[in-house]
């Protein structure tokens, strides 16, 4: 989606002058970057602390679809997907490399628009972009994205913590994002069939955000610190609820048993969902791209974050026989099975 009229061919530049053009107003910001972009390789200075290091992968037609992206968002979200794993570690980010496979069709202004995505990503987030790669691609828009973040040792939260009888924890809501997708791919096959037909988004600005422009939550690692709670295991939620607590629960070795009525889920959300005649729950259990944490915490601490209403409590850890569970609003208990997007199923 990219509707500039100006299209300056990127050979005019070549590869060394378009990465000069589109990193030169990223300054360096922080202590832990000693040297960005424009040598062998950055140099970082991790002052005694522990280093994470995430990558991801971004490929059109697989994770986004340009018909309905716009490329500042796109590239505003490819730095949130990245940073969410470092928050994930209860990590602060400080860092992001930046790879582009760029196809042929893309002029410079497309790419500028992905950098100021960028851009906005880091000011934001206090982040320096401190290197990447750039070759051009025969096969749509690739985009890699490193991030790269430090933690006292003794803060960084694994997948693998969570003890027997600690609750489970979820940031914000669940299940938007996927139903924002779906709206947009909606709208994306009426435009095919009619191009006439403008898209029709009204009253659907919260989900469709959720999609195109979702937000890393480094708040909530700001605001554990604050109440002084280290979750016992941390993860982000990337493919959806139910595989993400397959995850800590395999980790840790325990079972966990959540409760449908507990998920939190934005009216917006649950609304969309029913008029889509899709299930609400499913669309939290399945969807993924929330882009939320969850988390474990010792049972001592749940009175230091009971009346944040950012934070839900969905469910505990049992031992690891009892498996994972969800216990249903009509109270039958199903077993979670981890349904949720898997690129390979495409
Ligand atoms: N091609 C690969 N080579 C080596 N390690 C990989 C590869 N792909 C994924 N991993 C590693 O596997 C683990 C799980 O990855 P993934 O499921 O993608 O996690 P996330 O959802 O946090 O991105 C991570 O430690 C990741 O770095
Ligand atoms: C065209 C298109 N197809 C599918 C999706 C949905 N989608 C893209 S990425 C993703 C989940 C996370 O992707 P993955 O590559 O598994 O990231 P990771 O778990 O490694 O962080 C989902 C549900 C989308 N947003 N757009
Ligand atoms: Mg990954």
């Amino acid at each position: 989606m990219f509707e500039n009229k100006e299209r300056t061919d990127i050979n005019e530049l070549g590869e060394f002058g378009l990465i000069k053009h589109l990193t030169t107003n990223f300054k360096i910001r922080n202590d832990y970057s000693v040297k960005g972009v424009g040598d062998d390789a950055a140099v970082l200075d991790a002052k005694g602390k522990q280093t994470l290091v995430s990558t991801d992968l971004l490929l059109e037609g697989i994770h986004f679809d340009l018909a309905y992206v716009p490329l500042m968002h796109l590239g505003y979200k490819a730095v949130q997907v990245n940073l969410s794993d470092i928050y994930a570690m209860n990590g602060k980010a400080s860092q992001i490399t930046v790879s582009l496979g760029l196809s042929s069709k893309f002029p410079l202004e497309a790419v500028e628009e992905i950098y100021k995505g960028i851009e906005l990503a880091c000011n934001k987030f206090n982040i320096d972009l401190i290197g990447g790669d750039t070759s051009a691609s025969k096969q749509g828009l690739v985009i890699s994205i490193t991030s790269i973040g430090y933690a006292d040792a003794d803060k960084v939260t694994y997948r693998n913590g969570a003890q027997e009888n600690d609750l489970l924890c979820v940031s914000g809501d669940l299940g938007g994002a996927y139903v924002g997708l779906q709206i947009l791919e909606r709208e994306k096959l009426i435009y095919l069939e009619n191009p006439q037909i403008q898209p029709d988004l009204e009253g659907k600005d919260y989900i469709i955000e959720r999609q195109l422009k979702p937000e890393a939550r480094m708040d909530i690692v700001a605001l554990l610190e604050d109440m002084n709670i280290k979750p016992t295991s941390m993860i982000d939620v990337s493919d959806g609820l139910a595989s993400e607590i397959l995850h800590l629960a395999t980790e840790s070795d325990k079972g966990i048993t959540i409760y449908e009525d507990k998920i939190p889920l934005d009216p917006m959300t649950y609304e969309t969902a029913r008029e889509l005649g899709i299930d609400p729950t499913v669309c939290a259990l399945s969807g993924g791209e929330d882009y939320e944490l969850l988390f474990t915490i010792s049972q001592e601490d749940y009175k230091k974050l009971k009346h944040d209403v950012d934070i839900t409590v969905i469910g505990h850890v049992t031992d690891k026989n009892s498996g994972c569970k969800m216990v249903s609003k009509s109270n039958n208990v199903h077993e979670l099975k981890a349904q949720g997007w898997n690129a390979f199923n495409k």
